[in-house]
């Protein structure tokens, strides 16, 4: 199966400043990927990237095997939900769906109006008029009513409550189940992300610092505690990803592939919010790469 997205080298800069930088990663189709970092990390950068919406400054991407931006069969492929839940105001529920039918050649409307009929949605309510959660679900329904290979969400549940975010997230689930597509979303919350994927990138500072299956990342990365240690002491093979030390303590979230056999360290398994925020405590790496890639 070819790779969903993959990514060699690429950057995007605006003006001076680069919002994106050296991001290689390589992920199969079938997966729900998981985007995280924190503000202007370049996570919207990097999905209007694979939506064909930005072009590159440096570096390649492909998304489902081709060029995002290149031609409309490509772009029939992808579904893109941009951030802030994008819909009319004015326009009614039905209008958006006599819209998505007119701008979408696999536009598929039985599962619109079953997917809204389910939620509750009146065809006839105006878009400005929904709560945030009913703006999320339908411009959902939207994105999977075009019936794409890739759904790229960025932030859909940013402005809901738990109970809608659960709900939408939910949804999304059972549209992935049903429909087998591949979903890249992103979310400063990983615990959203931690229900829904089984893909994490974790992006900081314009550059990705772990990317990777969830159960490989939690396989590789481990939390040692014990007497106070210099981090640059450590074995090799054994990166260490944060440190916080005590007077007499040092605790270290590290990743290896190999087992750790030192008996001074007592040695926990990372939760994927440990992960992730052990990453954004990194300092940058040099050299700037990857620290962790996909692994075949
Ligand atoms: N159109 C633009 N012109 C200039 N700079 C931009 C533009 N869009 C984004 N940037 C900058 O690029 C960097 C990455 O922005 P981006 O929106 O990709 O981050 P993000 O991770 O999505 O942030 P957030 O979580 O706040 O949405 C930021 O420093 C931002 O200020």
């Amino acid at each position: 199966m070819s790779a969903v997205l993959r990514a060699h080298d690429l950057g995007k800069k605006y003006g001076k400043r680069w919002a994106l930088r050296d991001f290689t990663v390589d992920i199969p189709a079938g997966h729900v990927v998981g985007l995280v970092g924190p503000n202007g990390a370049g996570k919207t950068t990097l999905l209007k990237l694979a939506a064909g919406q930005l072009t590159p400054t440096s570096g390649t991407i492909a998304v489902l095997g081709g060029r995002p931006e290149a031609e409309p069969a490509q772009l029939a492929m992808i579904g893109f939900v941009a951030q802030d839940t994008p819909v009319y105001a004015g326009l009614s529920v039905a209008d958006h769906l006599r819209l998505g039918a007119r701008l979408n050649p696999g536009w598929d409307a039985a599962l619109a109006r079953d997917r809204l009929e389910r939620l509750g949605l009146d065809p006839r309510h105006r878009a400005g008029k929904l709560s945030g959660g009913q703006r999320a679900q339908l411009a959902l329904t939207l994105g999977l009513a075009k019936r794409p290979d890739l759904l790229i969400l960025d932030e859909p549940v940013a402005a809901l409550d738990p109970l809608a975010r659960r709900e939408f997230l939910q949804g999304l689930m059972e549209a992935v189940a049903e429909h087998e597509l591949s979903v890249v979303l992103s979310s400063h919350l990983v615990s959203d992300l931690e229900r829904t994927c089984d893909y994490l990138i974790v992006l900081v500072g314009s550059r990705v610092r772990a990317a990777g299956e969830v159960e490989e990342l939690l396989a590789t990365h481990h939390r040692l505690t014990g007497p106070r240690r210099d981090p640059d002491r450590l074995p090799a093979g054994q990166h260490v990803v944060s440190a916080r030390h005590t007077d007499r303590q040092s605790t270290l979230i590290i990743r290896t592939d190999a087992p750790i056999h030192d008996p001074a360290w007592s040695v926990s398994q990372v939760t994927l919010e440990d992960l992730v925020l052990a990453y954004m405590d990194e300092p940058a790496p040099a050299p700037l790469r990857p620290v962790l890639e996909v692994k075949r």
